[in-house]
Order: structure tokens, then sequence, then C-alpha cells
């Protein structure tokens, strides 16, 4: 792994001591250079605005990069300096996460959405443009990875000392490599006790920014031609509602000014372009963009199919061939949506494509159930993605929705007879999943995951991937003390909670990342769940055959919790078919309590409640059902 990286082997343990303004020395104050950076200049907010004539940043003076590292290991802290440190941003004490502009990501404090940010540097008497994208670390988010990196030929990889090499940050590694970048490793958060930034046996004295504009000069040039006749790559988009769409476009070829007639090669639309500028870190007009740069653009276009990921623009009448733009992702896990209400349907149907043009990997498709009402099945790279995009609905656009059991894909062979050739299906929604009586086999999808942890929990690791029906590929030792894990995991063994369980069985020491890995022969079946003989279609689940009993017991023991008591007995039960599997039972109010219940539930008034035949559900109810479901 690591030859490759010794292209750009030798460089900012220095700048990594910054990043926390704690450090093994002074942190350099804005302004000044400290003396390992003998002649980078850095410029002040006032100069900024003479800079914004982009022909002053030849090609061989840019440098596109992202910062890619496992989740967690400083991407977005070292962004922050690295806008400090150019001038981009003042330097405050509430620099945190700048580039995390999302209410969710500062909520959550994870990096979600790929963010871009042009900063302007002056190194040994040269004007540089580097264009850095911060990128999110869990690998939920990896599309957003590589997608940036279409737009740059260089990557920061940054390496926790405390941490080490981790699962991500192996599938980082291999991401640039693929894309033929160059790969400059950056050892972070060496002020902690336990760090050995020795271990990775880096020279200490070297400055990033020297490192990326001069001594990488000929790797990190992009190779493009300003002559050419336009070809823009769409590598992202962000929705304003008054302006639009906003393309982040990288310029392969040629020119880009406000004003010119711009058609998608995807479309073959024609517009007109508003506005062009760079992200400093927000949108900063300009006249022009010219072939290597990275920016931003504005030209009308509304909605989501206009404005394509991975398509390329080119000016009208000089059509170009265009760039190979991405493989769509690939959607892992898929729930039904819905609105609380049906009247709030036009709403939510609104937001979800406004977010959609922000999230191009979430994939729509529309859907309706007798109990639900119209609504749409949807699909996401992983249960965090799901659970950020709900989120983002709520915070983003005020909207409110039913969210169904997440299922992963699964196939059925239906059975041949002598006039029908064998046929394929693929089940996304549970409630049509085919009975037996109709199917010659089920096939589930399958990740290959691996796994990197200190020696001393291989064994409980190893536990926990056979109770999820996991067969071990590979066992080596990446270092002394450290293991590295291949598993064939079913998909949806792991979707939900196998991440939580392996953090907290490794007292938060092992890493996990997984890649698609097809499909494998399983033996499935339909569960359902019953609140008095009615089924609730939320929690319509496919599970496999051995594992039926345990889950369907403890989707009704958490149920049942989270249920109130009623004027009535309600029966919680798991069914397959007719046969009943599990059953738990929530109580009828006691007589003496009930006039005071009764009082309380007025007192509540009108909460939002969903009725299944006579029982009334809180909303929330499902939800923490579904968090736990795959856990038994
Ligand atoms: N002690 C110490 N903490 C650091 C350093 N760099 C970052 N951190 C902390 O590590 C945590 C994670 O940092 P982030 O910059 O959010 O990490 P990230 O890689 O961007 O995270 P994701 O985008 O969610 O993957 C934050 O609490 C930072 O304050 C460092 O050099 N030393």
């Amino acid at each position: 792994m690591w030859t490759l990286v010794s292209r750009g082997w030798g460089c900012a343990r220095t700048l990594a001591r910054w990043a926390t303004g704690a450090a093994l020395g002074p942190a350099p104050s804005f302004g000044a250079a400290p003396e390992s950076w003998p002649t980078c200049r850095l410029y002040s907010s006032a100069e900024f605005k003479e800079k914004l004539d982009m022909s002053r940043f030849p090609v061989e003076n840019i440098r596109n990069f992202s910062i890619v590292a496992h989740v967690d290991h400083g991407k977005s802290t070292l962004a922050d300096r690295l806008l400090e440190l150019t001038g981009t941003i003042d330097k405050t004490k509430n620099n945190k996460q700048v580039l995390d502009k999302l209410q969710v990501e500062r909520e959550r404090g994870i990096t979600v959405k790929a963010q871009t940010a042009s900063l302007f540097h002056n190194c040994e008497g040269k004007q540089y443009l580097l264009n850095l994208i911060d990128t999110p670390g869990h690998v939920d988010f990896s599309y957003e990875v590589s997608r940036s990196l279409s737009a740059c030929q260089g990557v920061l990889l940054v390496v926790d000392a405390n941490e080490g090499i981790q699962a991500q940050t192996v599938a980082n590694f291999f991401l640039a490599f693929e894309a033929q970048l160059s790969v400059i490793p950056v050892i972070n958060k060496i002020d902690l006790k336990n760090a050995d930034p020795e271990m990775f046996d880096i020279p200490s004295d070297e400055c990033l920014f020297r490192l990326l504009c001069i001594r990488l000069s000929q790797e990190l040039n992009p190779k493009v031609h300003r002559k050419n006749p336009l070809r823009a790559l769409v590598f992202d988009s962000t929705f304003d509602q008054y302006r639009g769409v906003i393309a982040n476009v990288a310029l392969f070829d040629g020119v880009v000014s406000k004003g010119d007639k711009i058609v998608s090669a995807h479309t073959q639309k024609t517009y007109e372009v508003n506005e062009v500028g760079v992200l400093n870190p927000n949108e900063q007009p300009t006249h022009k963009l010219y072939a290597g740069q990275v920016g931003y653009l504005i030209a009308g276009m509304k909605n989501v199919t206009e404005a394509q990921i991975g398509d390329t623009l080119y000016l009208h009448k000089q059509p170009v061939e265009p760039l190979p733009g991405f493989k769509s992702a690939k959607p892992m896990v898929f729930a039904g949506m819905y609105p609380v209400d049906q009247s709030e349907y036009n709403n939510l149907k609104s937001a979800i494509e406004k977010l959609t043009l922000n999230d191009s990997s979430v994939t729509v498709h529309r859907d309706s159930s007798l109990a639900l009402g119209a609504g749409w099945r949807l699909g996401f790279l992983g249960l965090l993605h799901m659970e950020v995009f709900n989120q983002r609905l709520e915070l983003e656009y005020n909207a409110s929705v039913i969210l169904t059991t997440p299922t992963v894909p699964y196939k059925a062979v239906l059975s041949s007879s002598k006039l029908i050739k064998r046929k394929e299906i693929t089940i996304i929604n549970p409630a049509q999943f085919p009975d037996k009586s109709k199917v010659t086999e089920y096939l589930e999808p399958v990740v290959l995951g691996t796994i990197i942890t200190p020696d001393e929990y291989t064994g409980k690791i190893m536990m926990l991937c056979e109770a999820r029906r996991a067969v071990q590929k590979n066992m080596i030792f990446i270092d002394q003390n450290r293991v590295m894990l291949k598993y064939l995991f079913p998909l949806n063994e792991i979707v939900v909670d196998f991440y939580d369980s392996l953090k907290s069985l490794s007292s938060g020491y092992a890493s996990f990342d997984y890649e698609d890995a097809g499909y494998q022969t399983a033996e499935l079946v339909k569960m359902d769940i019953l609140l008095n003989g009615n089924n609730v279609e939320e929690l319509v689940t496919v599970v496999h055959k051995d594992k039926a009993h345990s889950i369907g017991k403890a989707i009704c023991e958490r149920l049942k919790d989270s249920l109130p008591r009623q004027l009535f007995e309600i029966a919680i039960q798991a069914a397959i078919g007719s046969k009943i599997i599990a059953r738990e039972t929530v109580k009828a109010y006691r007589k003496n309590v009930l006039a005071k219940c009764l009082l309380k539930r007025q007192a509540e008034g009108k909460k939002k409640l969903r009725k299944i035949g006579n029982v009334e559900v809180p909303k929330d109810a499902f939800i923490k059902v579904l968090k736990t479901q795959s856990s038994k």
C-alpha cells in the first residue's frame, strides 16, 4: 500500500500540530509565517477582492485536492486550519468545522456532504489557487468521496496518530489509487497522549503548502487545455430556492463566462449562465472560470432531471465528447416514506425533490400502501444515510414523515414452467415479497467487510461476525498488535447496528468498511407484526428463517414497551403467514386509574397518533422498534 504514498511522503506533521491549537509548539499567528515556511506569505482579507480575476491562475499554479480519512480522524479540522492559514477565514475561536455548513452536520458533529473551498496562497513568489474538498468519513457517504476525487489531482490522506490506519483509511487510499491521484499522508492528533507519530516514519520538518505548491508541482497540475472548447464536469450540486440549482463544476477544457450559452450533454437543453464563481468558502462570483479550476455555476436549472451529477456542460454550437461521468450510486437500504397526513403529500414531494438535488445518491420511486396512503420508496447508501436524509427533511423543510422498516434489496427467482423462462425479480418493498409457493430460490445481497482491530478483541469480534451469519475470508496482522479481518456478510445483518456493536465490544477501537459482493442464496421469510389482528405495515420485514423467532420476539417486546395502555387489551403478534411465532400483551387500564389516564390523554391533546384498527400508536413507537430490530 505505501509504495505509492512514498511519492508524496515527507509531509505536514508541523501543520497537523496546529490542528487543535494545542500541540507541541506555539501555533503561528495569523499573518505571520513560521520559520519553517520562509517564503510562504498569507493573504489578508482586504487583498482578496482583487484576486477574483481567475485568469491570474495559470494551470501550473492550480492544485486541486481532497481531504480524505477514516471517520473522525480530523479532516474538517485540518480544512479549518488551511482556511485560516490562507486568510480565507479570520482566525477566531469559533472556527470549528467551518465547511460543515448543514445543520445536521453541526448537530451530529459529522460531515455528510463534501464541501469545496478555493484558497489563494503565495508561495516562493508565485500565486497559487488551492481548491480543497473536505469529504465525509463514514462509509455511507463514500459516494461523496469518489465524486470529489474526479475534480482532483491529489488527496491529503489524514491519519489519526492515536488510532493509526483504520478500515476507511485503507478504503480511501484505494479510491485515490484507482483514480491515479497523488497521495500525501498527513499525520494528525499528535498531541494526544497515546499518539505514536514515529511509527509512520515521516520527516516532521516539511511544510504542507510548500509540498503542495512547489515539490509536487508536476504531479498535481491539472492536465487540461484552456484553448479547447469548454468541457465542464458537474461533480456536485445544491439547490437554492431562489436561484435554482447551483452546480459545482470542474473545468477540464476551455473557459466559461457569465452570459455564455451552455448545453447539458445529458438533456441537450440550452441555458444561459447567470453566475460563475468560486467557493471561498461561500459563493464568490467571478467573471469567468478557466480550465483546471473548480467553482460553481448557476444557469437557471430548476429540477432534478435537469441537473444531473456527472453531466458535461459545453458551449452552445461547440459540442464536445462528454466526460465519463460517474457510476450511479447503488442503494443498499430501502424504506417507505409517507406523509404523516396525506394532505401534506405535495409539500413532502417538493421537499424530497429538492433534497435529492442536494444528495443525488438517494433513489426515489413512487409507492402506495392501503394503510399509509400515497408515498415513496427511497433507496439509501446505509442506515446513517437514511437517518440523515430524514433529519434533513425535518430540519430544512419542516417535513414530518412516517418511515417503514428499512430493507435490503432481495431477489427471488420465480418458479419456471415449460412456458416461462427463469425470471428474477428484485424486491425493495417487503410487502411485495413473493410467497414461497411461487419461488424457486431467494437471494440476499452480500458485502465484503473489512475490520481492523487491536488483536485483544479478535475473539469477541469473530463471535459477533458468526452471529451475523458472516463467513471469514481472510485474517492478517497489519502490524505487531493489529489484525485485519475480511468477512463475507449478508447485508441485512450489518445494515442497522453492526457498527455500533463492533464499536462497543472493542471499546471503540475496531473500525469497519464494506464493499458490494453480489448475491447469495438464502432461506428468507416475510414476517408481519399484528396489533389485535391488524397488520402494521410499517413493520413488515423480511428475515432469515433461523432468526425469525428471535427478531419477532424482540420486536413484540419493544413494541410493548412503546405502546401506551388503552381501554382494552392489545395483542402484539409476530406472524409468518398464518403462523404466530411470538406474542406480547399490553394490558388494559385498571378501572381505578382509568379516569386519571383519560384526563392525561385529553391534556396531551391531539398529539400525532396513528390508528391501526382500534389501537392508537404514538408516532415515535415504530422508530424505537426499528432501531433495535436487527440487533437480536
Ligand atoms: N486532540 C486533537 N483533536 C483533534 C485534532 N484534530 C481534530 N481533532 C478533534 O477530532 C474530532 C474529529 O475531528 P473532525 O475534524 O470533525 O474529523 P473528521 O475527520 O472531519 O470527521 P468526519 O467528517 O465525521 O469523518 C473533533 O472533536 C476535533 O476537535 C488534533 O490534532 N488533536
